[in-house]
């Protein structure tokens, strides 16, 4: 699973690879332009745009002049800025700062005292200024340079990371960091880049492996992972020939309330289209026809007039999809305490089920372990309380899960599923899935992968996964605004169907040879390499 590392352990990798792979961090800084360089020359093929590059001091800015370099000897039009106000400069800085004046370019210098450079909103910037050594917020001077480029309007390309973006701590001044449209991050995915309160800084990501030691990564702990379909494809799990229905479990779905039964409606079918053997509904009278009109291989139990007050039901599940569309209404919600009090069968606990424990917070000791919770992010906070920022709600995710040995699916783009203090960010879905019932059908999909004897955290990564799949598929054909919540169940056989796809085959990054890179896709519509 790509582990997403931090500063420190990216820091130890760089110093193992040029140990035990005998290379100097000269070379490895070439190795990394290149790969930077081959990223834009792929795209501008020759193209005569003005490119300005806007390097820092450190190893960063070193980055920025290698692509400099490789781009001016590929006949581009370049213009090199370095930022200049402060004493410090890193040795590879510097040597490359002498390189590029072998090739007979000098880089301009911007001090505290100069003009800035002009930048067109049709120029290419390349964001060299900081990376992973960003160590208080941008200031001054510097601050000045990054509102510039912002206020630009040209296409910002950032390496490694947008200057001014901390890699562990949230944002304190918006206007000290670089806006991108891209970055090009090296090795491992960054946890800044999976948080909603930083969408603002690039638009989109991918990372480039750039061949650091992979025996240090392997060995490195982390409690943080990026969910990629290498390590959901094992998961799923192949039929046997001589199965029958008894094999594949029973879901049992309970919820709507009047007005809303298309919320269990979208469950039970989910459910039932993710394999689960019989799916059995338990809902308020009023559902009754409509259930069984309109998904027909579905069972029907039925409990209160226009909303649930018994939880009576008399099927024995192998697992139960709970609170969708179900209200808060007092009754269900003693009725609801009632049945927790007793029931030990393993839960997906959604929605309404959600808002009822947050009510009375007791509740919450009454869940079977191992159950999943599917909460939206303002049904997590009713839960648990606000959060200063979004590392602060990862950590509270974290414990949470960890405390009451439950799995945690936290929605939203890069869902994070939380279990045993770790935590598992989706990598697939986009913004289609940002519509009424997509909440109601991943419930059924992870319910019904339980009754399929799935253990429920892999049924939570695989649900998550499949559900975000199904929308990427969609895009074929359609787009975002038209995509709805049955169309996740109507593509969930291509999703899996995708898990089995043959990939092209994907050479290993060696910095000595500097000409691949590792695909995988993410983001809404940028390809990401990884
Ligand atoms: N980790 C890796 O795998 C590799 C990293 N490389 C590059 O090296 C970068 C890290 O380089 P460095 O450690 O030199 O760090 P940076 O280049 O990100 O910045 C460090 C410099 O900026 C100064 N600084 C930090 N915050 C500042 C602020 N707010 N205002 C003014 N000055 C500030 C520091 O004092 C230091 O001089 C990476 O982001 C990447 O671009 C690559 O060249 C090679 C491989
Ligand atoms: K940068």
């Amino acid at each position: 699973m790509p582990k997403i590392l931090s500063v420190k352990q990216l820091y130890e990798a760089d110093a193992a690879t040029v140990k035990n792979k005998n290379i100097s961090f000269i070379d490895l800084m070439e190795h990394v332009g290149i790969l930077c360089f081959e990223w834009i020359h792929a795209r501008l093929q020759g193209s005569q745009i003005n490119i300005q590059i806007f390097c820092g001091t450190g190893n960063n800015g070193g980055d920025g002049l290698v692509i400099a370099r490789h781009l001016k000897q590929y006949g581009y039009n370049v213009k090199t800025n370095i930022i200049n106000c402060g004493n410090e400069r890193s040795d590879v800085f510097l040597k490359n700062y002498d390189r590029l004046k072998e090739i007979g370019v000098w880089a301009d210098m911007i001090t505290c005292e100069t003009e800035l450079p002009e930048i067109s909103e049709n120029d290419m910037v390349v964001d060299a200024i900081f990376g992973l050594g960003l160590s208080r917020k941008p200031e001054n001077f510097i601050k000045k340079v990054i509102q510039h480029i912002n206020a630009s309007n040209a296409y910002v390309l950032s390496i490694d990371f947008p200057s001014g973006l901390f890699a562990e701590k949230a944002v304190t001044d918006k206007d000290s960091v670089i806006k991108a449209y891209h970055t090009l991050t090296f090795q491992s995915p960054k946890l800044a880049f999976l948080l909603p309160e930083n969408r603002i800084y690039t638009k989109t990501w991918e990372v480039l492996e750039i061949g650091l030691d992979k025996e240090y990564i392997y060995n490195a702990k982390t409690s943080n992972y990026l969910l990629v379909k290498e390590e959901i494809k094992p998961i799923y799990r192949f039929r046997d020939k001589f199965s029958h229905k008894g094999d594949f479990g029973h879901s049992l779905i309970i919820g709507g309330s009047f007005g809303k039964i298309g919320a269990v409606s979208l469950s039970a079918k989910a459910a039932l289209t993710m394999g689960s053997g019989l799916v059995t509904v338990h809902i308020p009278k009023c559902g009754y026809e409509i259930l069984q009109t309109s998904i027909p291989e579905v069972m029907v139990e039925v409990d209160g007039d226009n909303e649930l007050q018994n939880f009576n039901f008399e099927v024995l599940p192998s697992v139960i999809g709970v609170g969708m569309g179900m209200g808060t209404k007092t009754t269900t919600a003693n009725g609801f305490k009632k049945f927790l009090n007793t029931n030990k069968i393993p839960l997906v606990i959604d929605a309404d089920a959600i808002n009822i424990i947050s009510k009375n917070k007791k509740l919450i000791e009454l869940i079977p372990e191992n159950s999943v919770l599917t909460p939206h992010p303002k049904e997590f906070e009713r839960l648990v309380g606000k959060w200063k920022d979004d590392y602060d709600k990862l950590e509270k995710l974290r414990l949470f899960a960890k405390k009451h040995k439950i799995i945690v699916v936290l929605k939203g783009a890069f869902t994070a599923i939380a279990h045993e203090g770790e935590l598992y960010f989706n990598s697939t879905g986009n913004p289609a899935l940002a519509t009424a019932g997509s909440g109601d059908v991943l419930t059924g999909i992870i319910t019904g992968l339980i009754a399929q004897k799935y253990h429920p955290f892999e049924a939570a990564l695989l649900g998550v996964y499949l559900h975000g799949k199904t929308a990427e598929i969609g895009m074929e054909t359609e787009v975002y605004e038209t995509f709805v919540a049955s169309d996740i169940i109507k593509n969930l056989s291509g999703a899996i169907m995708d898990l089995f796809k043959k990939e092209p085959p994907i050479a290993e990054s060696n910095p000595e040879q500097t000409t691949d890179t590792k695909k995988t896709k993410n983001n809404d519509d940028e390809e990401m390499y990884i």
